[in-house]
């Protein structure tokens, strides 16, 4: 038996949700560019879960169900208002959602329509508890989530309370529409792994909340912002990156498993970056981030990833900081639910091996012997 480290290369169930083929990413078959053009994030929810677009009525039909269900249980709301205000944003998600299993009478029910429903809850209910936390920690009232809008529109509104601008929801939502599936990434992964033992569909998400939080994944948009901030100009992103570079330190927002020749996600971002930095009369992130691909790219032929332009988009959407990752699982728990559904349809305990390392032929001594 011999490992192949971190499952490089292991093809460790089989779907039908999203693809990368090719470096090609398709959710149910349809292309990322054209999604990202054309679709709501609600569209590509409905998509990820049912395997087809909907139509307009069963479009409306989901807005009204998240809509409905976007209220979170005031026990989780109180909870929240206890954790210290300095509490890690995702480890403050991952707790609450945990706890929103608590209040949820159908969370053990393993039939097929209550996890759906339950699903339809979590992505309605991460909106609401990120938006909460924000303001909670800031020594602010949470905002109740608003009927009738869109995800993307009623997170900027429970985090302000004021009515977002239509340019700001418009490149949130496509935001979400590229963070909504990603294959057999290591936190859908984390959320398999969870519900093929018959765990619930609450534990599968937190599992993947608890993932989705390191900077290796989903937590790198988070670090990508801090070295901007870090770098603070253009005129010093030179000196920076060779530096990092010269020491074999990792930049982040750069590389993927599996995209070699780039991410397809990174050129939508990188075009929302340089037109809300317009809109904002702020061209300094873009631009620092522009440089710092030219050195990395040049130097290392590394690409940017999801992450890398997402981190500039988030702040000229003047989104804080460590909000950053709370906000690709807002997104990507659309696509954790829909593998965990899938994975309940045809399941099996997934249990790899291990290729034992330790020594052998030791004996038991005993402890006066030690
Ligand atoms: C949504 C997402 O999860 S996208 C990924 C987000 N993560 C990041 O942006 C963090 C930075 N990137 C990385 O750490 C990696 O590229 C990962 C984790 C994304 C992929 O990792 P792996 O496939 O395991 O590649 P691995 O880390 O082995 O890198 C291969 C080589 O490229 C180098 N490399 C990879 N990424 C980077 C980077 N961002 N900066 C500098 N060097 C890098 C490694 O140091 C390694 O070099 P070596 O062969 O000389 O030791
Ligand atoms: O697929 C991966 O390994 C990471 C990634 O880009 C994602 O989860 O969006």
């Amino acid at each position: 038996m011999t490992a192949t480290k971190g499952l490089e290369g292991i093809v460790a169930t089989t779907s039908s949700i999203s693809s990368i083929i090719d470096g090609v990413l398709t959710y149910r078959g349809i292309d990322i560019d054209d999604l990202a053009e054309h679709a709501s994030f609600e569209e590509v929810v409905y998509l990820l879960w049912y395997g087809k677009l909907p139509n307009k009525s069963e479009l409306e039909q989901l807005h009204a169900d998240l809509s409905a269900s976007a209220p979170v249980a005031d026990s989780v709301i109180q909870q929240l208002k206890l954790y210290p205000k300095n509490t890690n944003s995702m480890a403050a998600l991952r707790s609450a959602v945990s706890a929103l299993a608590l209040y949820d009478e159908e969370a053990n029910d393993m039939s097929p329509a209550a996890n759906l429903r339950k699903a339809i809850r979590l992505q309605a209910q991460l909106p609401t508890i990120v938006a909460a936390f924000a303001r909670i920690r800031e020594g602010k009232e949470p905002i109740a989530p608003k009927a009738g809008v869109s995800v993307s529109y009623n997170f900027l509104y429970m985090l302000t309370g004021n009515d977002p601008e239509p340019i700001a929801v418009e490149a949130l939502d496509k935001a979400l529409v590229l963070h909504a599936d990603h294959e057999l990434n290591a936190s859908t992964f984390a959320a398999r792994v969870t519900v093929a033992t018959l765990s619930d569909i609450y534990s599968g998400v937190t599992s993947a909340i608890g993932a989705l939080k390191g900077p290796l994944h989903g937590g790198a948009n988070e670090a990508v912002m801090a070295m901007l901030e870090e770098i603070g100009t253009s005129s010093d992103v030179e000196a920076y990156i060779n530096n990092k570079l010269a020491n074999k330190e990792k930049i982040m927002g750069f590389g993927h498993r599996v995209y070699k020749n780039g991410d397809p996600r990174a050129k939508h971002l990188q075009k929302m970056s340089r037109e809300l930095g317009k809109i904002t009369n702020n061209m300094n992130w873009y631009d620092m981030s522009i440089k710092i691909e030219e050195l990395v790219t040049g130097q290392k032929g590394l690409k940017p990833n999801v992450d890398f332009y997402s981190a500039s988009v988030y702040t000229s959407l003047e989104i804080p900081r460590d909000l950053f990752t709370p906000i690709f699982a807002i997104s990507r728990v659309s696509g954790w639910t829909a593998h965990i559904l899938e994975q309940y349809e045809n399941n099996r305990l997934i249990r790899p091996r291990a290729e034992y390392t330790g020594p052998v032929n030791q004996k038991y001594v005993p402890i006066e012997s030690r």
